[in-house]
């Protein structure tokens, strides 16, 4: 589990982040929604040691990451799995390298071990037959897949996905949400995934905390979502035209 206890963030005098608390549960696929500029990767960043808010706690498993040392935070961070926004691949690197990466970085596995391990993450997230293409020759949803597998390569028990859906068409997002959702189930890692798409909202929103103006003004999952009473959550959930007509049917 993973547990934020009042971070507050202030950049140039502007304040983003207020007073934020809230548990992300190991085991569930746990998410940061709200509209644009209302903070989310500021604090996912503040979860991962990118930026320090000036107030607050951030726990890992009971381990506080802001005030741990060095090498503490060296092997917390080895424990973490990252899904960039913009897949973050090697275009150098084949697909076999960019997955191998973390292993060469991180580990003294031998060269067989990693192969070993990067085979099987690339079968688990569906990928056969791709280790020496490059990344410009696959889909933009295969590429989503392989940051996958490289964020899992290590034995992680934390896992961040930014925006994992930027970019896809809708049913190569709700196949690399049903992913995301397995493989947290499978490994019972504890998962935060930051994002604005309605569909991941209502797909694998196991739990959600939403925020508007750097202020956690709601917490509950996929079934509580529709009827919450906030008039900003509402305008956020039925903002499509499709959620509109969808609402006059509710
Ligand atoms: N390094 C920084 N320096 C100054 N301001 C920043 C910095 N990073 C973020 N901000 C500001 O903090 C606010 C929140 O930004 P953030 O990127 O967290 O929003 P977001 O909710 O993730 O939006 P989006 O969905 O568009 O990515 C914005 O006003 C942004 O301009």
């Amino acid at each position: 589990m993973i547990e934020v206890k009042n971070i507050s963030k202030t950049f140039n005098g502007t304040q983003v982040l207020h007073n934020i608390s809230g548990k992300f549960e190991r085991g569930k696929t746990n998410l940061i929604i709200g509209s644009s500029g209302t903070g989310k990767s500021v604090l996912l960043k503040c979860i991962v040691g990118l930026i320090i808010p000036e107030e607050g706690k951030v726990l890992y498993d009971g381990r506080k990451f802001l005030e741990a040392d060095k090498e503490e935070k060296a092997q917390m961070r080895r424990e973490i799995g990252m899904l960039f926004q913009g897949n973050a691949l090697f275009d150098s690197k084949n697909i076999e390298q960019n997955v191998m990466f973390p292993l060469d970085l991180l580990t003294d596995m031998s060269k067989s071990e990693k192969a070993d391990r990067v085979n099987n993450v690339l079968e688990r997230v569906g990928l056969e037959n791709v280790n020496k293409k490059m990344p410009s020759e696959i889909s933009g949803g295969m590429k989503k897949r392989v940051g996958l597998a490289r964020a899992i390569v290590n034995e992680i028990n934390y896992l961040f996905c930014d925006e994992p859906n930027s970019g896809l068409d809708p049913r190569s997002s709700l196949l690399i949400d049903e992913l995301i959702q397995e493989i947290t189930h499978e490994l019972n890692v504890t998962t935060i995934v930051v994002t604005h798409d309605m569909n991941s909202v209502m797909g694998i929103g196991e739990y959600i905390m939403y925020l508007a103006n750097g202020r956690n003004v709601w917490e509950g999952n996929s079934d509580t979502i529709i009827s919450a009473d906030q008039e900003d959550l509402q305008d956020f959930i039925f903002a499509s035209k499709f959620m509109k007509k969808l609402k006059k049917t509710l």
